[in-house]
């Protein structure tokens, strides 16, 4: 059995290679030649997975190690009897992690206390519940917007987005979807942003068109008093450089990559092929995850606005990851060579270790 993989995935070696061939690729170079002899392809976010990369192929079983499933034609592979797989939740605790660390800097940074704040949350998925699970934790304020749960029948309580635009700090956790009721492209345009209060932070750690990154910039060059943590880009890897500059806090699409969360995406798939190849899977996760200190949440929080950040600061800094990805882009628009594009990409696959810092259910 032949497997490609991604090269950015972790112990694809390890955990396939007692059973399969595996041969590894950047996921942007993956193509038709690559998989003309493949029986199994694991991909990332970053492979686009439709007819033109697979007929003709021999491929006959997907698996992508990421939450995120927009970059997959799943009605191809359906119509074709390809077989597959995703990893759901399988760094949920990361991006809610990062989404806490971006609440803790910008609250130090602008001094805002956070016992007067209320976070709209959108999307109550995965990501959106640990974010969720987090605020409960600290005695933050929130509010839910979902409605395809709501509609479900959840019994959470849920608000229009017309509350969403009301509260202080507004984060994104939707599928990118183009279709439907409930399509999320631009689902942050320029309205959204003109009712949202001034002095208010967008995060978007969810997919870049989500958020319309033209009406982001408009916002801010228009002088409206609203910050932005960016993690994820319209355009990827070609960002829209002046928002970059622009935002609080930019980042290069890197807030699911914890150890943790890399490992058990690429788990996640493994046991998907195990399960398709009729097989019982070998490893364990337990013993594949490293051990990590965790941080002791406050029972209460301070008046002291830079208090959570300065707590938090030892076990994961955003700050450090917008400092490199400035440095990095700026060297880039300082000289020829490299192109933004390119460098993106360096940062996302040389991005240091980080661990999951709190203990979650
Ligand atoms: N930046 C990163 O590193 C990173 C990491 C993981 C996931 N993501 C992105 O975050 C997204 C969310 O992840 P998740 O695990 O929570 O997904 P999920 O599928 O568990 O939850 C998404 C939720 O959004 C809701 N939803 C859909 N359309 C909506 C709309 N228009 N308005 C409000 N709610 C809507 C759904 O009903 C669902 O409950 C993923 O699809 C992925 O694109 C990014
Ligand atoms: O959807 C996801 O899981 C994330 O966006 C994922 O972590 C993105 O990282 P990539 O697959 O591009 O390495």
């Amino acid at each position: 059995m032949k497997i490609v993989a991604d090269e950015n995935m972790p112990l694809v070696q390890e955990l396939f290679g007692s059973f399969a061939t595996v041969v590894t690729v950047a996921g942007r170079k993956i193509n038709k030649e690559h998989l003309l002899d493949a029986d199994v392809l694991l991909v990332r976010s970053v492979t686009q997975v439709n007819q033109d990369l697979l007929q003709g192929t021999k491929v006959r079983f997907v698996g992508s190690a990421t939450i995120g499933t927009d970059h997959i034609d799943q009605g191809y592979l359906l119509e074709q009897g390809i077989e597959f797989a995703y990893a759901p939740g399988c760094n949920a605790q990361a991006v809610a992690e990062y989404v806490l660390a971006a609440i803790a800097f910008w609250a130090d940074h602008k001094q805002k206390d956070l016992r007067q704040c209320t976070v709209g949350i959108i999307g109550a998925g995965n990501v959106g519940s640990k974010v969720a699970q987090i605020l409960e934790l600290l005695g933050i304020e929130y509010l839910l917007n979902d409605p395809p749960l709501e509609e479900q029948g959840d019994s959470r309580q849920f608000v229009p987005i017309q509350a969403i635009q009301q509260c202080d700090i507004v984060t994104c956790h939707v599928p990118l979807t183009n279709r439907g009721l409930h399509a999320s492209h631009h689902l942050i345009d320029e309205k959204f942003l003109s009712v949202m209060q001034p002095g208010g932070l967008l995060i978007n750690s969810s997919r870049g068109a989500v958020v319309d990154n033209t009406a982001a910039l408009h916002c801010k060059q228009a002088g409206k008093d609203i910050d932005f943590v960016l993690d994820v880009w319209e355009n990827e890897p070609d960002l829209n450089v002046e928002l970059f500059k622009q935002s609080l806090i930019s980042t290069p699409h890197i807030a699911g990559y914890s150890q943790e969360g890399k490992i058990r995406g690429t788990y996640q798939l493994y046991q998907s092929v195990c399960q398709w190849l009729g097989m019982v899977p070998k490893f364990a996760l337990r013993d594949l995850l490293p051990e990590a200190p965790k941080w002791n949440p406050p029972v209460k929080l301070s008046s002291d606005t830079g208090f959570l950040y300065q707590s938090l600061r030892s076990f994961y800094d955003i700050k450090s990851d917008d400092q490199q990805m400035r440095q990095k882009l700026e060297e880039v628009l300082r000289r020829s060579g490299a192109t933004i594009a390119e460098e993106f990409d360096n940062l996302r696959k040389n991005y240091p270790q980080r661990l999951e810092f709190l203990e979650l259910s």
